[in-house]
């Protein structure tokens, strides 16, 4: 797939099954990851790759999260199951640093932009992926459970894996309701 083509057919895939990144491409995927803009040089970027084996473990710290901080039936109810969505999922995560010329907001705008670089590294290989935040990604309890400060953001869950429908979404947008000219 040719960079145009990426950028201009990209596209989120909720049903995603095995297989998910190989070796090889989980490499490119981390590469891509680290390739974004990143005023000052910060590196305000964190990665914790959950393969399959490990979504258990992320179930079950979502579970005694939505337990610990009362969360409604539904939320606690499905809470072990939600890693099990894809084989693979990369957390994106922006770490808390004071820095005087580069706010917050930047630190976690290079972040954003690391989880979107691979999703596209993803599609690029032929596989696929949807970024999720929601509760989980704001839970204290689970920032504490995955070794976060309370002040990081989880910029997003990166759900990897294989489509199981193949369907090329229509293109929503035009670029005249957006583009205006000064
Ligand atoms: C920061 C952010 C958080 C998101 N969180 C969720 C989410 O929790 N659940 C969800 O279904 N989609 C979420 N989405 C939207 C999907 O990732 C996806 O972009 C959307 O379904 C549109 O699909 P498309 O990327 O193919 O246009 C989020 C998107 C962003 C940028």
């Amino acid at each position: 797939m040719d960079a145009i083509e990426l950028l201009l057919t990209r596209q989120s895939d909720s049903n995603l099954s095995f297989p998910g990144p190989n070796e090889s491409q989980l490499e490119i995927i981390k590469k891509a990851a680290l390739k974004v803009p990143d005023h000052g040089g910060l590196a305000p970027w964190k990665f914790i790759v959950v393969n399959e084996d490990a979504r258990d473990k992320l179930g079950e710290i979502y579970y005694n999260a939505a337990v610990e901080e009362q969360q409604n039936e539904r939320t606690v109810s499905r809470a072990k199951e939600l890693p099990h969505r894809a084989p693979m999922l990369i957390i994106a995560i922006s770490p808390h640093q004071e820095h005087p010329k580069v706010p917050r907001v930047e630190q976690i705008e290079s972040a954003a932009c690391a989880c979107f670089a691979m999703q596209q590294a993803a599609f690029a290989q032929h596989l696929s992926g949807v970024w999720r935040t929601g509760y989980f990604a704001q839970s204290p309890a689970v920032k504490r459970e995955l070794g976060l400060n309370e002040k990081d953001e989880i910029v997003g869950y990166l759900y990897l894996g294989t489509p199981t429908v193949q369907c090329t979404k229509p293109v929503r947008h035009e670029p005249n309701t957006f583009f205006t000219e000064l």
